[in-house]
């Protein structure tokens, strides 16, 4: 079993804090779904798990098996078994989408980016068909002219692809048909079912009809400041975030 820990994350954005100590771990073969208000930080968390440059990390600390990653380029990361796909994935038209899974899986058998890999293609045609995705995306350029459920379906594509010890996916259901949503649902239960821990961040609990998540966490203003059950889900799907908050509090006297 892994374990992927972020402990009291504090991530500043352009000067400005955003992360304001985030704790929370997944364990392979969980399916942890991540909740909040628009801007309560859920991006900011998966961006710094990826390790892009631009989201300094001021505090804290994220852990793969309790060895510290914060500091490994995002590369590196990945290579360790950490994906990520971002709400906003950006589009690369000058490389086919082949050609980026084939270097993908080169890279993590440490080969050459293009060595030959014909059974990469082939895997993916047929994650594809499941998916609902239309094979000619992969003679496209990377996102080159992807509709938005297009794009989502790649990002989990690419997950499945990989199989990788953790998956950590930013909105995979925004914008996406119902029938996307379920494939992807479903998809997301495979993954886990075959040993990798799930991330999600999601604003809807019409996942919970393909989704069985084991936690679920709810983030406001920066920080992890609730942990529960897909009732959780459930009651902010009825009531809304700040009713939602105002409940905990009366019921325990909690500062959210
Ligand atoms: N580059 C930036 N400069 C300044 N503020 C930023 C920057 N990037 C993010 N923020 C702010 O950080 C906060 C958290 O944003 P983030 O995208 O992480 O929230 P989120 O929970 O993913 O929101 P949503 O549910 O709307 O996707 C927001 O207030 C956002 O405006």
């Amino acid at each position: 079993m892994h374990r992927l820990q972020v402990e009291n994350l504090r991530v500043a954005v352009s000067g400005k804090e955003i992360l304001r100590g985030v704790t929370l771990s997944i364990s392979t073969g969980e399916v942890v779904v991540l909740m909040g208000p628009n801007g309560s930080g859920k991006s900011t968390l998966f961006q710094a798990i990826a390790g892009n440059p631009k989201y300094e990390i001021i505090d804290g600390d994220i852990l793969l098996d309790g060895e510290s990653i914060k500091d490994l380029p995002p590369e590196e990361r990945f290579a360790r078994g950490i994906y990520v796909g971002f709400q906003s994935p950006i589009a690369v038209p000058e490389v086919r989408f082949a050609f980026l899974l084939q270097a993908m899986m080169n890279i993590r058998a440490g080969k050459k980016l293009t060595d030959p890999n014909p059974q990469v293609l082939a895997q993916a045609q047929k994650i594809a068909a499941e998916l609902g995705l239309r094979p000619d995306v992969f003679n496209r350029g990377v996102g080159a002219g992807f509709s938005g459920g297009e794009f989502k379906r790649a990002e989990v594509l690419q997950a499945l692809l990989l199989n990788p010890k953790f998956a950590i996916l930013d909105e995979p259901d925004s914008g996406l048909d119902i029938d996307g949503i379920s494939a992807v649902g479903k998809a997301v239960m495979r993954l886990a079912s075959s040993g990798s821990g799930i991330l999600i961040s999601t604003h809807y609990a019409r996942v919970l009809k393909f989704i069985k998540p084991t936690k679920v966490y709810v983030m406001a203003e920066g920080r992890v400041v609730l942990e529960g059950d897909e009732n959780v889900i459930k009651r902010i799907e009825e009531v809304g975030y700040q009713s939602y908050f105002n409940e905990i509090k009366q019921a325990f006297g909690a500062s959210l």
